[in-house]
């Protein structure tokens, strides 16, 4: 069951969400709270329905049914535009700019502050390729590059896909850090992986398997309520348990 907080402490909400892509429902029914300033970890397999989640939250996606508040407001008001950053899988840079030129080309469409530009470059840990063009960087820097474009103008919520992927592991462990800085100075922040040992770097974890929400709780919480030694075969016990519930429920 879904246990609802406080709406002032809640970033996003979202209630009985249903969404078809195609003619295929994707996401049945799902519910849940992101709190404000924590890093909310986004677990699933490929195809499970993460990046429809996200699209319905920054206000993309057609659904079909059910609500999602996003900063008290409907997920896609205008009035949000500015106040949530979204990073998609494929990074939407310009390759013919050089780094700096893209942030300063994003920052003045944003209307944010100059001083923003440094502030985010640094942030990402892209200040020695500032003058480098985007199309000669690696596919973990040029991530980190839209990364950056999103941490412009200062957002209150940061929507994440799948941010590290590609990247080393320093970097990794670097970005991770950077989701905490955020998160302790006010920011909520939802980011998505497929791969279960960032589960442990998270406040919270949403686990999400065939379009619905598996687990909601603390990666402490999921360790103790399955008994597992690690996030990926605790994953596999709370999948586990669903298919005996279904199976229950269904013989009943
Ligand atoms: N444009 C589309 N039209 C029809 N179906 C789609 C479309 N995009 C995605 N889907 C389907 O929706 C389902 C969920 O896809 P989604 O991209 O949300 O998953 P995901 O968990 O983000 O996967 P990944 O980790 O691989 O990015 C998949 O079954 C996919 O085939």
């Amino acid at each position: 069951m879904h246990l609802m907080m406080n709406s002032a402490a809640v970033a996003v909400r979202i209630e009985d969400l249903r969404v078809r892509r195609g003619r295929s429902p994707v996401l049945h029914g799902l519910s849940l709270d992101v709190p404000r300033g924590q890093v909310v970890g986004l677990l699933g397999p490929s195809g499970c329905g993460k990046t429809t989640l996200m699209r319905a939250i920054v206000g993309v996606q057609v659904i079909q049914s059910g609500t999602v508040t996003v900063l008290g407001l409907p997920g896609g008001s205008a009035a949000l535009r500015h106040r949530v950053g979204y990073v998609t899988q494929a990074a939407s840079v310009y390759d013919d700019l050089t780094v700096r030129q893209n942030i300063d080309y994003f920052r003045r469409v944003l209307g944010a502050p100059a001083t923003d530009v440094d502030r985010v470059l640094d942030a990402t840990s892209l200040g020695d390729q500032a003058g480098q063009l985007v199309g000669e960087l690696s596919g973990g820097q040029r991530s980190r590059v839209s990364l950056a474009a999103a941490l412009l103008g200062s957002p209150e919520l940061l929507v994440l896909d799948e941010p590290t992927v590609g990247l080393d592991p320093v970097l990794r462990v670097e970005l991770w850090e950077l989701f905490h800085r955020l998160a302790a100075s006010g920011v909520s922040l939802l980011v998505s992986s497929h791969v279960m040992d960032e589960a442990t770097r998270c406040d919270r974890l949403l686990l999400m398997r065939d379009g619905e929400i598996l687990f909601d709780d603390t990666p402490a919480g999921l360790l103790a309520s399955t008994g597992a030694a690690d996030a990926e075969s605790a994953f596999l016990e709370v999948i586990t348990r669903r298919a005996e519930e279904q199976s229950a429920g269904g013989a009943a």
